[in-house]
């Protein structure tokens, strides 16, 4: 057998790099380019071919050939150890002073953030691996410029649960051939290679979330490469364990078929609410006034089509014997302004609780702050239970119609929306370009997910001709001239120069008016990066 090619690193070297960037660990991502590059990209072209069959009319719906997959008796592996009590989930970067911060939180679990909250800036990917590993070997410190010094926990710390970039993100400094790896090879590959043993060694193990599938051969190609990963590392068969979101319209049809699929490494699925909002507008842009979402901030989770999603998404779970997991609140807490402090609690109390009593396992929270209302909630849901998986909730039906049923979400849409989404869009891009992928604006958090709802609703809304309200009655033409104007007066309101933001602004109107609608807006940003 010839050689595998070399994996060629463009990126900088900086002190420890070469800790993660070993020989060996570059020969196994090498070896997982090869092996499945090719898949990815062909179910790349896939998602490409259904989504012109939507815009040419079509709908979806469950898939009349896995028929047999849904009817049939079957359940995924039992929870692995650190995954089964998970009431408690919070998300964040993987920078040192956060890592350190989730861990001792207080959370049962920690969602590692390679993905939404991350900019994939080259010193981002490699020193997340690195503090992911010292967290692991529990020799991770930091000392914040104020001279404040932050140390893990003697006791029991979250269990970590890395996020790795979904498969539409290329990594630009890791090269074979002069080809660019997969994003998410590289965030799985690095991961892997350096911390399963170290994670299996400490009775934990080495585990994942899965982001933005469409489909469930998008999850037959993750358990393949974990199949291969833990053939080639000689790591038992099945220690792998991946909680795949559901924050895709497409994937929503197919939660059975993606437990099926990964039913030996499964850990359940999760409620991705903010992409799957994003997905919704996406898949349905051209498709007229029938798929139409009022704003942004009005959607909520008991708007029809959301209600349906999270119901079947907690059904499915259940009925295969695998956790559910909720979403993200967007309210952020304040230790500053008790008002805003008041607000996040009461907001993320009334979002929990009704996930709890829907049947989810646990959920997530973005901050520590919201770590004791959430596990409050759960506890007083769950009781002595690790968790809800005997609540199978065989009286829940879900039809593809109330999937579909877009058009039943109430509220308005608005020129204050309008310029919310504009306003929020650019801000964000400005701090992704910047490094930091999430941040609180206007005490929300905003994250990739949530931005990508804000520019693409004023895509679909320029690209349909709406009208939105304005408060004098008289309403006003979503136009090319009007985003662009709104757009400078918004970044003229912000505080500091507002060139700063002129390269957020020209990037955030070229993926919200463009003609032809950009897929995802961190394609676009990833190219404006070092
Ligand atoms: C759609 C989705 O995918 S949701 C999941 C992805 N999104 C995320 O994970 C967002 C996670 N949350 C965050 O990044 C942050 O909470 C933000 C950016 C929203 C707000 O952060 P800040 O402005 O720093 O909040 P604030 O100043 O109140 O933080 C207080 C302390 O809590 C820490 N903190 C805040 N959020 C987190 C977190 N998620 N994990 C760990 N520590 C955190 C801060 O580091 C800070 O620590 P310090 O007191 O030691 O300096
Ligand atoms: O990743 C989570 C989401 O809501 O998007
Ligand atoms: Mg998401």
């Amino acid at each position: 057998m010839s050689p595998l090619a070399e994996v060629e690193v463009t990126g900088a070297r900086h002190d420890r790099y070469e800790e993660i960037l070993t020989p060996e660990a570059l020969g196994f991502l090498a070896e997982l380019h090869h092996a499945f590059e090719s898949r990815r990209r062909e179910l790349l072209a896939l998602r490409v071919e259904r989504e012109t069959a939507l815009a040419r009319g079509e709908l979806f719906d469950f898939l009349p050939g896995t028929a047999p997959i849904r009817d049939g008796e079957w359940r995924v592996a039992e929870p692995a150890p650190g995954l089964v009590d998970r009431r408690v989930e919070i998300t964040g970067p993987t920078d040192a002073k956060m890592t350190i911060n989730a861990l001792n939180s207080g959370a049962r679990v920690w969602l590692a953030d390679l993905e939404d909250a991350n900019t994939p800036a080259w010193e981002n990917v490699i020193e997340g691996q690195l503090n992911l590993r010292d967290a692991i070997d529990r020799t991770l410190v930091f000392t914040s410029p104020a001279g404040k010094r932050y140390t893990l926990d003697e006791g029991d710390l979250a269990t970590i649960v890395v996020r790795p970039r979904g498969w539409h993100l290329t990594e630009k400094h890791l090269l074979v051939d002069g080809e660019r790896l997969a994003g998410a090879l590289v965030d799985f590959g690095l991961y892997f290679f350096h911390c399963a043993r170290r994670q299996l060694d400490r009775g934990s193990g080495p585990y994942f979330y899965l982001p933005k599938l469409e489909s469930h051969l998008e999850a037959r190609l993750w358990n393949d490469v974990f199949l291969f990963a833990q053939e080639r590392l000689g790591i038992p068969r099945g220690t792998i364990r991946a909680t795949v979101l559901i924050e895709t319209f497409p994937a929503a049809f197919e939660m059975e078929e993606i437990l099926h699929e990964l039913r030996e490494h499964s850990a359940g699925l999760n409620a991705g609410r903010w992409d799957y909002m994003f997905s919704v507008v996406k898949k349905f842009r051209a498709r007229g006034t029938d798929f139409l979402l009022p704003d942004r901030n009005a959607v909520t989770m008991t708007a029809p089509f959301i209600r349906a999603y999270t119901e079947l998404l907690v059904r499915t779970c259940h009925k295969r014997g695998a956790h559910a997991i909720g979403g993200m609140a967007a309210f952020i807490p304040s230790r500053r302004d008790p008002r805003v402090n008041e607000t996040a609690l009461a907001k993320v109390r009334e979002d929990k609780t009704r996930e709890a009593g829907d049947g989810f396992d646990g959920s997530w929270v973005a901050h520590p702050d919201l770590v004791p209302i959430c596990r409050e909630v759960f506890d007083a849901q769950l009781g002595e239970r690790p968790h809800q998986l005997d609540r199978v909730r065989a009286e829940v039906t879900v039809t593809a119609a109330q999937l579909l049923d877009v058009r039943s979400t109430p509220g308005a849409r608005t020129e204050a929306g309008l310029r919310a989404n504009i306003s929020v869009g650019i801000q964000y891009l400005a701090s992704w370009m910047a490094g930091t992928g999430a941040v609180a604006i206007n005490n929300l958090m905003e994250d990739a997910a949530t931005a990508e709802i804000s520019r693409s609703q004023v895509w679909q809304w320029l690209h349909n001709n709406v009208t939105v309200d304005t408060d004098g009655g008289a309403g006003l033409r979503v136009t090319r001239e009007l985003v662009e104007r709104i757009a400078h007066e918004e970044t003229t309101k912000l505080d500091g120069d507002p060139a700063r933001y002129d390269a957020a602004r020209a990037l955030f109107l070229e993926v919200a008016v463009a003609d032809e609608f950009v897929d995802f807006l961190t394609l676009p940003a990833y190219e404006r990066m070092p």
